[in-house]
């Protein structure tokens, strides 16, 4: 898509509005003509040329109305200008989030989050101030056809010296287009380097301080510093110097018509009020140089913007950017999953029990490319909606079983055929796995560092997109997982949970209603009701990066009861137990088992979850190694003695 055609698409979305302020606009670049007007009858009756027999003193009222009209039509301009570049960047931004969160979680932004941040707010900018100022350069384009219309009619050599210098500043804008917008490229990209490396070091204090990498990190910073200041300076000195060659050329201009002026004077074909004219009206035509050029900058940087904002989207068409959707600016919100996108468009692709998965709480597995199980549980229920809408199995207290998906010997809750999914860096990943997870068994995935656990269940649940397989729930192929996979169908604890700023209660509900002895029973079943008694406020305890830092083990519960608290069919646990100590693991095992609440996928090599499993499954670079009970793999599995072995010695 041509950057008009992008810009051009933006400007439909709220047509009425985009012509409202270009008529305001077109209206106040326009009214300079009246105040000039009768400029150039005030002098020409006070020199005794006047055509018309105006008094000063009406003249003057006229003059001081006009300005006045003016600043009234300004101030409507200013209130329909901002009111239609706010909802075409919000509608940029709406498109883009919406199009991330239907991305599989794992590689939901290309970027770094300090890049993409970057991309919302200075790209989405870039093309706000390039939409908006379209409508300055059309308001001075009819001005300056206008006055050049009356300017000609005075003097038609004068006035080619005040419209020569804008055909040299537009020649001159053109030559250079594609140097600016190189320049704007590599300023741009240098400035998110540096937001991002910003990012990075917040988010791995420790990590610097543990491996004492603060020399080489702060040295990386200074250069990448070092780069930006040197990209920001060529795109800014070539920027300004375009600018003063738009104003030279004007002022060079100026000068050939006081000189001609002069001569045109002294022999009377040209009136002291036909001169006021000229000195008035050039002010606002070398604005209209100037401002011309300026919206032609504006054009081509928002070229660099536009192909900035369409990576984000990673291969969707350039076209969802721009899609109509409502943005509830007025009024009251729908309900989540409710969005109605009607005649505007549809949002596409997403369930709205997705939508209201998303809308209803902060989506926990959003992560970047490179961040390995970072998020929290990986839905959060969206309420009815998102039941009614995903059709699923009514939430059911912890500790009954499902009744839905109990086909035990039937068809398996869960079957995975040929999944295969390789990240694109690496070429590494999974292979051609096939798995059946019965309802309400126990099936322990295990394997050395690097078989490919993580990737499993991250590809099984939609996390990352699968390159072929087939997953299949009571024996239907799920087609989108990424949006299947969420309570009530499933829930997820990463290896590394995110916690945030909250009180340790509405970490675990993460927006859910509070129902407390829902709360109490996925708290117990997280063996994590010791530590709540331990700390001062109990669940009303602020944790998180800002409150009272929780153990690795603590966080893990935390989440694992973020997780419980959605009474979601199959649970999913990725190494929950590498941070806790061997009796508290046997503990919640143990009560997960008891209670047999659901079905749960689990990723861990302790012997405490291995002992507890119905099914191990054994992986090795990326395939399955073996498949059987500890007792069958005891005996035939070389892979599994390896792994059992292994945590003696440790
Ligand atoms: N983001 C990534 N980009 C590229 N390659 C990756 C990425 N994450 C993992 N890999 C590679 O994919 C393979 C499987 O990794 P995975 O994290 O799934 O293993 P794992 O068994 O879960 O390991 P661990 O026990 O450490 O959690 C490894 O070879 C790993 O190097």
């Amino acid at each position: 898509m041509s950057t008009f055609a992008f810009l051009f698409k933006l400007t439909r979305y709220r047509i009425g509005l985009y012509l409202l302020n270009a008529i305001a606009w077109s209206l106040i670049y326009l009214a300079p003509i009246a105040p000039g007007w009768i400029t150039k009858q005030f002098f020409d009756t006070l020199s005794g040329n006047a055509v018309y027999g105006f008094s000063v003193g009406a003249l003057i009222a006229l003059l001081i109305a006009s300005a006045l009209a003016r600043v009234t039509m300004i101030l409507f301009g200013f209130v329909t200008d901002v009111n239609f570049r706010f909802r075409v960047g919000s509608l940029l931004r709406r498109n883009m989030l919406s199009r991330i969160l239907k991305e599989p979680g794992a590689k939901a932004i290309p970027c770094s989050p300090g890049e993409a941040i970057s991309n919302f707010r200075d790209d989405v900018d870039q093309v706000e101030e390039t939409v908006s100022w379209s409508v300055d350069s059309f308001g001075m384009t009819i001005f300056a056809a206008v006055s050049f219309y009356i300017l000609y009619g005075i003097s038609a050599t004068m006035t080619l010296w005040v419209f020569l210098p804008l055909v040299l500043v537009v020649t001159i804008a053109q030559a250079s287009t594609t140097l600016l917008q190189k320049f704007r490229a590599a300023s741009r990209e240098a400035t998110s380097q540096v937001t991002g490396a910003i990012s990075e070091m917040f988010s791995s204090v420790q990590s610097i301080q543990i491996a004492s990498a603060e020399e080489r990190v702060i040295a990386r910073f200074r250069q990448l510093n070092d780069n930006r200041r040197q990209a920001m300076l060529k795109d800014k000195l070539l920027t300004q110097t375009l600018d003063s060659v738009f104003s030279n050329a004007v002022n060079i201009g100026t000068g050939f018509i006081l000189l001609l002026a002069a001569q045109s004077m002294r022999d009377g074909s040209f009136t002291v009020g036909d001169f006021a004219l000229f000195v008035y009206y050039l002010t606002f035509v070398t604005q209209f140089i100037q401002n011309f050029g300026k919206f032609l900058t504006y054009f081509k940087q928002s070229t660099v913007a536009k192909e900035r904002l369409a990576s984000l989207v990673q291969g969707a068409e350039e076209t969802i950017l721009t899609e109509s959707h409502p943005l509830y600016l007025r009024g009251e919100l729908p309900a989540p999953g409710m969005e109605t996108d009607g005649a505007q468009g549809d949002s596409r692709g997403g369930t709205a029990a997705r939508q209201a998965e998303r809308n209803g709480a902060p989506s926990t597995a959003k992560e970047g490319p490179q961040a390995k199980g970072t998020a929290g549980a990986n839905a959060v229920s969206g309420g009815p909606a998102a039941e009614r809408a995903a059709g699923g199995p009514a939430v059911r207290p912890v500790g009954r079983h499902s009744s839905t998906s109990g086909k035990q010997g039937g068809i398996p809750l869960l079957e995975v055929d040929g999944l295969t999914y390789r990240y694109p860096e690496t070429g590494r990943g999974i292979e051609r796995i096939s798995l059946r997870v019965p309802a309400g068994s126990f099936t322990v995935i295990t394997g050395r560092i690097g078989s490919g656990k993580t990737t499993l269940v991250r590809t099984l649940l939609g996390l990352l997109p699968k390159d072929e397989g087939d997953i299949r729930w009571n024996g239907e192929t799920i087609a989108k997982p990424g949006d299947f996979f969420v309570p009530p169908h499933s829930a997820y604890t990463p290896q590394v949970p995110r916690l945030y700023s909250d009180t340790l209660k509405n970490n675990i509900l993460l927006g859910l209603e509070e129902d407390e002895a829902r709360l109490e029973a996925a708290v117990y079943a997280a063996v994590l009701e010791p530590d709540i008694a331990a700390l001062q406020h109990g669940m009303d305890t602020v944790i998180g990066p800002r409150g009272v830092k929780l153990s690795g083990g603590q966080a893990q519960r935390t989440a694992a009861a973020r997780m419980f608290v959605r009474e979601a069919e199959l649970l999913v646990f990725d190494d929950l137990s590498s941070a806790l100590d061997v009796d508290t693991e046997r503990k919640l095992w143990e009560r997960l088992y008891e209670h047999r609440p659901a079905t749960c996928l689990v990723i861990s090599h302790r012997k405490t979850a291995l002992a507890h499993a119905d099914t191990i499954i054994v992986l090795k670079d990326g395939r399955v190694e073996a498949e059987g009970t500890l007792e069958q793999l005891l005996e035939s599995s070389e892979e599994l003695r390896h792994l059992w072995n292994r945590e003696d010695e440790g």
